[in-house]
């Protein structure tokens, strides 16, 4: 299938998405949106891919929601469209997502890397929430994922000011996984996403899922959740299958299942 600003791919097990609006630095606009919406859905309903990797170009993952879309927007628009109330849909992708980002993440460019589950960045990279520059605020998750992400002072700083963070501080902040040279960026992410999808898909899910509910439950709560989850896996034919490959010292051949 064809899309007008997306180059879409399998590597194997892995899904790349390649963000391709060069003219205006991956700029997100409504058609990005609603094509990211279709290949999450394709991906994951083909039970052949286990994890995706989300990029841009070398110059820019994005550089942002698309402001000439949004700057003849009114009040109402928004608000009845519920402007970027979409966006929340993209983060809900059950497969692990990777971001493999270089050069710009910026406002909505920053807020979809937050949506993914690893950030990997290139030397290159700059993160930031300019939207204050603007005259608005991040309306895509920024002031609640990026003050997660790096704490209250960090995010304050970065959201009041809007100024950027290079690669090094964005890794510092734990906004970012790993840093790696420019040349390396994608190879490592898809390297990363093959690791993750060569694994037992509804452990991988899981623990997806775990993970995120420390983000939105109380230790006690996401304790109990883990614990669940854990023991569900022990229902797999993948969890037999694992735990038998190391007691007979050999790689598991999983089935997800
Ligand atoms: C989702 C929300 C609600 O949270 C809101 C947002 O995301 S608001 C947008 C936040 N992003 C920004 O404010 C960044 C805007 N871009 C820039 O500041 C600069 O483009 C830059 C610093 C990233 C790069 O500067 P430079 O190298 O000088 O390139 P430019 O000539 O400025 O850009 C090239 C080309 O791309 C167009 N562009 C860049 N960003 C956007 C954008 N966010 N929306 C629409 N178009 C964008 C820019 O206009 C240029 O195009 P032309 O004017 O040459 O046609």
């Amino acid at each position: 299938m064809a899309y007008e600003t997306l180059i879409v791919e399998t590597h194997g097990a892995v899904g790349l998405i390649t963000l391709n609006r060069p003219q205006a630095l991956n700029a997100l606009n409504s058609t990005v949106l609603r094509e990211l919406l279709q290949v999450h859905e394709a991906f994951q309903a083909d039970d052949a891919i286990g994890a995706i990797v989300l990029t841009g170009s070398e110059r820019a993952f994005a550089a942002g929601a698309d402001i000439k879309e949004m700057q003849p927007l009114g009040y109402v628009d928004v608000y009845s469209r519920d402007l970027m109330s979409g966006w929340d849909d993209v983060a809900k992708v059950r497969k692990p997502v990777i971001a493999a980002v270089s050069g710009f993440a910026l406002g909505g460019g920053c807020e979809l890397a937050m949506m993914c589950d690893i950030i990997i960045a290139s030397e290159t990279a700059k993160f930031g929430q300019p939207e204050i520059t603007l005259g608005v605020i991040p309306g895509m998750g920024g002031s609640q994922r990026l003050t997660r992400a790096v704490g209250r002072y960090k995010a304050m700083d970065l959201i009041l000011t809007g100024r950027m963070m290079d690669a090094a501080e964005a890794e510092r902040a734990g906004l970012v996984s790993r840093v790696v040279a420019a040349e390396r960026l994608l190879d490592e992410a898809l390297e990363a996403a093959a690791k993750i999808a060569s694994l037992s898909h509804p452990s991988v899910l899981m623990a997806k899922e775990a993970v995120n509910r420390a983000l939105e439950t109380t230790l006690d709560e996401g304790l109990r959740f883990e614990r669940r989850l854990f023991h569900s896996l022990f229902s797999t034919e993948d969890q037999k299958e694992g735990m038998t490959a190391f007691i007979e010292k050999r790689k598991p051949a999983f089935k997800n299942r």
